[in-house]
């Protein structure tokens, strides 16, 4: 006779406290079932007292996996330097060797999960605009809604220390049915006035994309990306589940993505896939050039094939496709990069865009990928060492996690990260928005200032901001 699932359940968290005793150490138990279809925002919403500061939101453009995180059980993080990659890796393996499953098995993005990122620049000193998330974060969910290909999971994760007794879990397993029931009711969130909007000195950005000009021109620096940001107050506390939902209806073929620690959260929209990872095979994209999007149906064309035929562009984009395939090929068996860009057509703004594929060796992980890849000259330039050097000299900006890995990875290997543009940091009434080029030797500093202010658009029209023309 079948078990029930409570009772494979209780079962399966018996034997990880059995085993945290015996180990004398932490043993993490995940239990996955599957559910009725429930809306991911309503369950992000349910946990906005409780689990304040630890909740995350990750859909991709296909929405063939939405994933929601609730609590945090554990945290990850490893020191800033070019090991953090291991060591988050590392931490994460070393979890899962003990750990024990029950329930559903064999969906991706579901069971025990690690969701985080890491910062562009694990050298940039430490900033006070970014010292909730560190270098980088990561953490596994208490609880987490997984909706895969129209199926919903309902993971719930427990660190079962060896002093723990088992009623302690009880009420959890009790608790997440709470997060369940649709609050669609308390969504109306009444209009957040703008109070001030402003760029982060402008004029001195342009002057730095003059100097990069020039120092190009004189040396062996191909390109480098420079950023810029832009400051919003409102006049009360930004609500990430409303921009969410903004977002997930504006930038529909984007990555919608928030990731809360401590009272700040950086959120975004972005349409750029660093690295996709299910079983063997892998995916990346090459994305840069940009161009926007014409006001009539003519002017778009035209605008799209002035992209597709411009030099500048196309060599900008052409430096991440050469670096892209390098970076993979060392990492795949097989790789296939188109000879052309198409056109990736979203709300504000067109780009130059080649997907590329892969088949990998067995034992390539996504951390492998992710330290190979990052940062692609989409976001760092080239010679990318010293692209990242000149960054942190020249471009007077605190990075943080925006242009850097964010994403997930779970227990079967898989997984897939987004770079974190398109974004914002929420911290109260305030957002910093972040917006960066791919500055080239003939780079004119005033086209990519308009380039920047498109891209803040997702974010300013999300948020209730004056858009950029
Ligand atoms: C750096 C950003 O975007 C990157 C730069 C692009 C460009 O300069 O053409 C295009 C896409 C992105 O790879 C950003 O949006 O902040
Ligand atoms: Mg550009």
């Amino acid at each position: 006779m079948a078990i029930s699932e409570e009772t494979e359940q209780l079962q399966g968290l018996a034997f990880a406290m059995q085993r945290a005793k015996e180990r004398n150490e932490s043993v993490l138990f995940s239990h996955v079932k599957k559910i009725e279809y429930k809306n991911p925002l309503s369950f992000y919403q349910a946990g906005r007292e409780q689990y304040a500061g630890e909740r995350f939101f990750w859909q991709d453009p296909a929405k063939e996996i939405t994933i929601t995180g609730l609590g945090n059980i554990k945290k990850l993080q490893a020191t800033a330097s070019a090991n953090r990659y291991k060591q988050v890796e590392k931490c994460w393996l070393k979890l899962q060797n003990a750990a024990v499953q029950s329930g559903v098995r064999d969906v991706d993005a579901t069971g025990p999960l690690l969701f985080g990122g890491f910062s562009f620049d694990y050298e940039q000193s430490s900033s006070l605009l970014w010292n909730q998330f560190g270098d980088n974060l990561f953490y596994i969910p208490a609880y987490m809604l997984s909706i895969v290909k129209g199926e919903a999971y309902l993971t719930t994760n427990i660190l079962c220390s060896p002093e723990d007794q088992e009623q302690l879990f009880i009420h959890m397993i009790n608790e997440r049915e709470e997060f369940l029931v649709e609050r669609l009711e308390n969504r109306e969130v009444p209009t957040n006035a703008l109070v001030e909007q402003r760029e982060i000195r402008p004029t001195e950005w342009k002057q730095t994309v003059a100097k990069a000009v020039d120092e190009m021109k004189h040396s062996d620096l191909d390109k480098i990306v420079l950023a810029r940001e832009l400051r919003v107050v409102f006049q009360d506390r930004i609500v990430s589940e409303k921009v969410l939902e903004t977002l997930m209806v504006e930038q529909p073929t984007s990555y919608i993505f928030s990731f809360e620690a401590g009272g700040d959260c950086f959120i975004g929209a972005t349409p750029e896939q660093l690295i996709k990872k299910k079983g063997n095979e892998v995916f990346s994209v090459c994305l840069a050039g940009s161009i926007a999007r014409g006001k009539s149906q003519e002017e778009d064309t035209r605008l799209g094939d002035e992209l597709l035929h411009d030099s500048k562009n196309r060599m900008e984009h052409q430096y991440v496709v050469s670096m892209i395939t390098n970076a993979l090929q060392t990492l795949c068996e097989k790789i296939i990069v188109p000879d052309e860009p198409e056109l990736m057509k979203i709300r504000h703004i067109q780009h130059l865009y080649t997907p590329v594929k892969g088949m990998c060796g067995g034992d390539a992980t996504i951390f492998d990928f992710v330290e190979k890849l990052h940062p692609t000259p989409a976001m760092g330039g080239l010679p990318k060492e010293k692209a990242v050097v000149r960054i942190r000299e020249i471009e007077g900006l605190e990075r943080g996690l925006y242009a850097g890995p964010l994403g997930w990875v779970d227990s079967y290997g898989n997984g897939e990260f987004a770079v974190g543009i398109r974004s914002a940091l929420l911290q109260g009434n305030e957002a910093s928005l972040f917006a960066g080029c791919g500055v080239l030797e003939d780079s004119l500093p005033e086209s990519e200032y308009q380039e920047t202010g498109i891209k803040f658009n997702p974010m300013l029209s999300a948020l209730g901001g004056h858009l950029h023309d």
